[in-house]
């Protein structure tokens, strides 16, 4: 394309997309504890949400340019042998299940994962040991795609020990885990001899009675028995390389943060000294193995949702990953897949084509599955749920109709709802174990799938060559039962076992106990629903039997003005973008999730929104998934028929190019900023189709003005959007770039240098800069150099800071030929360089042609009492000069106060 012929064109298909979670700021609570029948109903909406599969799993990639080496092969005694071929073809058969009917080898689709970034928050990275996730932009995260082969991921893997990956809830990490798993049954990822599953849930377990050998051989999911424990965890312990721990099942990456919290002295010795000892919990030994303390060479793969940072466990981890759910390819894929018979498949795909928001939610696995139960239902497309509220109700009520004993199903899932609602309060996934819930219910709940039961297994080790197959069953030379209520079945089990765990199948129902802020994920949906269902048609809500005619008539009204009361309280500009994300996502509930509105209360919510939505949005650092956008573009367009226009930020936000499209393509969008990278391949897209009214839209309304690079790829991305401003045959250029007035170089030490070559390129381009920030970026004298040539094309120029860039003699020198030439420039900083007298005397030269310099810091460099002396002098001739400073320590404290005393805009400070 002509516009963008100077430079490569990136991906123009979407095929990453992003899975993070919002964040977890405080938000406005429209329930408020007040709706809680409802709310509690809607709890139980959310529990089914998503069918939760309780297993664990670890992986990390980076893509693989060679293929893997194994470490050194140890020789493997024939029976230790044997127990891997059992454990592989054990696997093979266990891990196969995704949900009810639902299977790897038919259902499984290929999904992306791509790598994340960390960086260093705060601008002193010496000071600060904080380590962020990078929310990169949607081209740079195709870039980092590892592919879609799951092999890759094992590939990737490869002398990477600690690995994270990363996906909000429903999004696949446990599923991609078994995939992996599957690959490892089949010897597709013959690295590993070993791979173990340690399961979050098993925390539960307290009593200190475990070793790290029945830990690895009994507790894990998916092992079989075996036979010869003794000589298999000897294998394990003499070549740990070829040991794949997985962990899955801890919600946050908090939970693991506690465990790396420093154990005692004596217990880490303890550990050390004797890890077959039956003698520590559960936690002290996935303390052990995620501090480096048990298996220290294993490689480790954690599975986590994003939310909350981890300092310490970002700070350990070698290598991020993230699943990053589906695209529209792989959507239709998985439709395809669970749609056997053509003509329902076909119309399936039909149907979801003419239904947005439902086509986006598939972003998220999860809800695909949902979404293809409800298809599965052959609703016209006018039917079909428009909001998540009415997609989960409109699942359940179908479980419900399924379900024969559905005669009690209201009040069971009232009663349900009831202990929903209360583990959201108390951050727990696990209904107490002393909550006493009545068999109808517990029955009722595994029945429809709202509730999983899991007993924490502790798995028949074989003294005899008796070992039968891979289950486990109840045999005989069963060890030591380690939990009074663990039994010995295999893994996870959905019996009516009173004594095993009951789970949330909710993946939004957290754990950990009142240390979190209150505001989770899962209390967001919660809400979220709440709204939804409070605004949802009547007749709907009462084929669940959820409520009586009396809570229509009088409950429901109120509660609704309730909201409306509260979203009128709220000082919208004083919500964080977060907040702001949440509010609309309540009113899209709110709005949309029943058929006719727009006359009716939730039209009300909606109107309210749209005509107090601050003029100036930003998401900026909150991911934005393609729902989300739905959302936030229905609420904007609605206030634009009222006439309101909007400034619009997406910068840090994770949109993909599709959302940044339809977001920006929206008429009363006056200015908006994102990823640079992204918008280019927008306006390439844009080209390419002839749009021509949206591309000049997009290109007109662009701004990246002030501009903050704190990574290489901004420079990189500024690159290639000053080069289509000069190349292009756009007479009047890229107004983004005419307009960028300061741009602050915040790089650091480390990373500055490898962007500044690219930054020499586009500096010349930018003719309107004013204020150029390049302190801490370790320039140096050749870069002083490049910097010389650039200064010459800048000549709006009016304030340089060029502190603490080891800046010597020799590029002041080459500086300082340039800077008298700049017209405008009145603020120069040199601060802390390692100027000398030459170079003092090569400014004190130029200072007096400096027309409109008022401020100079040349503080902390290396001249002596000659140089301050020149510069002292020369300052008599610069009238304009307001302040000059330039104590250091070899100028002698005498000759200073002198020069002080003569003129008094010399400065210590
Ligand atoms: N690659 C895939 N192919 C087909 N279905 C998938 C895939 N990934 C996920 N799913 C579906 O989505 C559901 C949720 O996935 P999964 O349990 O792996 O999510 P998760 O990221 O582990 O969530 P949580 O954080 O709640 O544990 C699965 O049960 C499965 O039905």
């Amino acid at each position: 394309p002509v516009l963008v012929s100077s430079f490569q064109p990136g991906s123009k298909s979407d095929k990453a997309c992003k899975a993070m979670s919002p964040t977890t700021a405080p938000s406005p609570s429209p329930t408020n504890g007040k709706l809680q029948c409802l709310s509690r109903f809607l709890v139980y909406a959310g529990t089914y949400y998503h069918v939760n599969n309780i297993t664990s799993c670890i992986s990390d990639l980076s893509p693989c340019k060679e293929p893997p080496k194994s470490p050194t092969v140890v020789e493997i005694p024939q029976t230790v042998k044997d127990y891997i071929q059992q454990s592989k073809t054990h696997m093979s058969q266990k891990c196969l299940d995704m949900e009810a009917g639902l299977q790897l080898t038919t259902h499984y689709v290929d999904v992306s994962v791509s790598q994340r970034e960390i960086v260093r928050a705060g601008k002193n990275t010496n000071r600060c040991l904080d380590k962020e996730l990078i929310i990169t932009g949607d081209i740079d995260r195709q870039k980092s795609s590892v592919g879609q082969s799951q092999v890759r991921v094992f590939l990737y893997l490869n002398g990477k020990r600690y690995n994270l990956l990363f996906g909000n809830a429903g999004m696949g990490k446990t599923t991609l885990i078994k995939k992996l798993c599957l690959d490892w049954s089949k010897d597709l990822i013959p690295q590993f001899d070993f791979v173990f599953l340690l399961d979050g849930k098993q925390l539960n377990l307290t009593e200190p009675v475990h070793s790290l050998q029945t830990l690895l051989l009994n507790q894990s999911s998916f092992a079989p028995p075996c036979t010869d424990p003794e000589g298999v965890y000897a294998q394990i312990l003499s070549a740990p390389k070829r040991v794949l721990v997985v962990f899955d099942g801890f919600d946050e990456l908090r939970d693991y943060e506690m465990l790396l919290q420093t154990q005692e002295k004596e217990l880490v010795a303890a550990l050390q000294k004797d890890s077959k000892a039956q003698a520590f919990t559960v936690k002290q030994l996935f303390s052990g193995i995620l501090q480096r303390v048990l298996l220290p060479g294993c490689t480790l793969l954690l599975a986590t949702r994003p939310r909350g940072t981890a300092n310490q466990l970002l700070r350990r981890a070698d290598s991020f990953l993230e699943v990053c759910g589906f695209t529209p390819e792989n959507v239709e894929t998985y439709v395809s897949q669970y749609f056997s018979d053509t003509e329902l498949r076909a119309s399936a795909l039909d149907l979801l084509k003419s239904c947005s928001y439902l086509k986006l939610l598939c972003w998220n696995p999860a809800l695909c599955h949902l979404v293809c139960t409800v298809l599965e239902h052959g609703k016209g497309s006018e039917a079909l749920p428009r909001t998540l509220t009415a997609l989960c109700h409109e699942v359940l009520s179908l479980k419900l109709e399924k379900d024969t004993n559905s005669s009690q199903g209201g009040e069971l899932l009232s009663q349900l709802s009831s202990l929903a609602w209360e583990g959201i309060k108390s951050n727990s996934t696990t209904v107490p174990r002393g909550r006493g819930v009545s068999h109808k219910v517990r029955e009722f709940g595994l029945r429809t799938g709202l509730l999983l039961s899991q007993s924490l297994t502790t798995r028949t080790t074989f003294q005899t060559e008796s070992v039968g197959g891979g289950g486990g069953g109840d045999n005989s030379g069963m060890e030591k039962v380690q939990d009074e209520e663990s039994k010995s079945k295999e893994g996870k089990t959905f019996d009516v076992d009173e004594d095993s765990l009951l789970l949330w199948a909710n993946p939004f129902l957290q754990r950990g106990k009142g240390r979190r802020k209150p505001q989770r994920e899962e209390l967001e949906l919660t809400q979220r629903f709440a709204v939804g269902l409070l605004f949802h048609n009547r007749t709907e809500l009462k084929r669940l039997h959820s409520c009586s005619d009396i809570i229509f008539r009088d409950m429901v009204p109120s509660k609704q003005a309730l909201v409306m009361k509260h979203l009128e309280g709220l000082s919208f500009g004083d919500l964080s973008s977060a907040q702001i994300l949440e509010v609309c996502n309540y009113v899209y509930e709110a709005s949309f999730t029943h058929k006719d509105s727009g006359t009716d209360a939730g039209g009300k919510v909606l109107d309210h929104l749209a005509a107090h939505l601050p003029e100036f949005v930003t998401f900026r650092g909150v991911p934005l998934n393609p729902p989300d956008v739905f959302t936030v573009q229905s609420i904007l367009s609605k206030a634009g028929a009222e006439g309101r226009g909007f400034r619009l930020d997406l910068e840090d936000s994770g949109i993909k190019i599709c959302g940044l499209k339809s977001l920006v393509g929206l008429s009363n969008i006056n200015t908006y900023r994102a990823c640079i990278a992204d918008v280019i391949t927008l306006w390439e897209e844009l080209e390419t189709d002839a749009e021509e009214a949206l591309l000049q839209g997009a290109v007109s309304k662009f701004k990246i003005h002030p501009l903050k690079a704190t990574q290489v790829c901004h420079i990189e991305h500024l690159e290639k959007l000053v080069s289509i401003h000069t190349l292009s045959v756009l007479a009047e250029g890229v107004p983004a770039v005419k307009e960028l007035y300061k741009l602050e170089f915040e790089l650091g030490p480390e990373n500055g240098p490898l962007a500044l070559p690219k930054l020499w390129d586009l500096l010349p381009g930018l003719h309107n800069l004013q204020h150029l920030d390049l302190e801490n970026s370790k320039i140096g004298d050749k870069g002083a150099e490049k910097l010389a040539n650039a200064l010459v094309s800048l000549h709006s120029l009016e304030i340089l800071n060029l502190s603490e860039n080891c800046i010597g003699d020799q590029g002041l020198k080459k500086l300082a030929v340039v800077l008298k030439d700049l017209p405008k420039l009145h603020c120069l900083s040199l601060y802390s360089n390692v100027i000398s007298d030459e170079g003092a005397e090569s400014l004190a030269a130029v200072l007096p042609h400096m027309a409109s310099l008022t401020e100079l810091d040349v503080k902390y460099n290396k001249m002596t009492d000659v140089g301050a002396q020149s510069l002292g002098a020369s300052l008599k001739n610069c009238e304009k000069v307001k302040t000059l400073r330039m104590w250091n320590q070899c100028i002698p404290y005498g000759v200073f106060e002198r020069l002080q005393q003569q003129d008094s805009r010399i400065l210590w400070h």
